[in-house]
């Protein structure tokens, strides 16, 4: 229950999952009723050096509020003396980047799942005026289903004007926020261009030895289409309708669920539960 004064003493503390910027995040299970979380534990002293006790609180706002299959829930949180602790839903398949490195790349069929739960997801936080800016496969998580839930709303911000913050790495940023210049939800479009192509290619389009020229290829839209893997037209034809720079020519997300690729490849069953 939401009103609860959630402690320490509730939760079992389990084995660390990862270790993130400013702290780590454990496997733990409320004792009383047994229920299986991961524990996000932010010192204290980490967000006032950096100041971002504002962008904490407004994290932990925006994903309190937000309720939709494909993002991850944060329940409650609590804190002691030197630590916030927030609680999270547990994504029992872990990362999907690390699925991505094993696998290499995914098919087609489940490249299209992906990017139609993505869609529906960002269409839901675009409604609630919430842009979300650093989609990568490092903030995807996948439940015990298979189902993927973005994580880390460490960077959305709640958006009724245009944005000039920096953030995240370039890979996945688009040219207007490159330039850090005023952004707006079309952002997110974008990277979901990046984000297919890097499903079924296995590597980002604009990817660079050196940030400058990962820079300049965004900026130039130098995307190119590898011979192999052979990837649909299709594919290709949605990628290049978000890879544009115009960020008002970019594909709509209503759009994108109505792509000839996402209704060859995703029966509704598959995203809507
Ligand atoms: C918030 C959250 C995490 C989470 N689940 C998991 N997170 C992370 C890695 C997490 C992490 C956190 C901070 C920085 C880096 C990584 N790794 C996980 C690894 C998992 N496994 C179980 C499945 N195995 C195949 C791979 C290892 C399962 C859940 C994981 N649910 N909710």
């Amino acid at each position: 229950n939401p009103k609860k004064q959630w402690s320490l003493n509730d939760f079992e503390i389990g084995k660390p999952l990862g270790k993130g910027k400013f702290g780590r995040v454990y496997l733990a299970r409320e004792v009383k009723s047994g229920f299986i979380v991961a524990l996000k534990v932010i010192f204290k002293e980490q967000i006032e050096k950096y100041r971002l006790h504002h962008q904490l609180k407004r994290e932990m706002e925006i994903q309190t509020s937000l309720r939709h299959p494909n993002v991850l829930r944060l329940y409650g949180w609590f804190h002691d003396e030197e630590r916030i602790y927030l609680i999270l839903e547990y994504a029992h398949r872990g990362e999907l980047y690390r699925e991505l490195r094993k696998t290499g790349r995914l098919s087609e069929k489940q490249a299209a799942i992906y990017i139609a739960s993505l869609t529906q997801a960002l269409a839901y936080c675009h409604e609630k005026h919430v842009i979300h800016r650093d989609i990568k496969p490092e903030n995807l998580l996948l439940d015990h289903e298979g189902r993927l839930k973005i994580a880390d709303f460490g960077w959305s911000v709640q958006s009724r004007s245009k944005r000039h913050t920096m953030c995240g790495t370039l890979d996945y940023l688009a040219p207007e926020m490159v330039e850090n210049k005023a952004h707006d939800y079309a952002v997110d479009n974008w990277t979901l261009g990046i984000l297919c192509y890097e499903f079924l290619y296995g590597v980002p389009p604009f990817e660079a030895e050196r940030q400058t020229d990962t820079f300049r290829r965004i900026m130039k839209v130098d995307l190119s289409f590898p011979s192999t893997p052979d990837v649909s037209a299709e594919a290709k034809n949605l990628i290049s309708q978000l890879l544009v720079k115009d960020s008002s020519k970019r594909l709509s997300l209503q759009k994108i669920t109505e792509h000839p690729w996402i209704i060859k490849n995703v029966t509704s069953h598959d995203t809507i539960i």
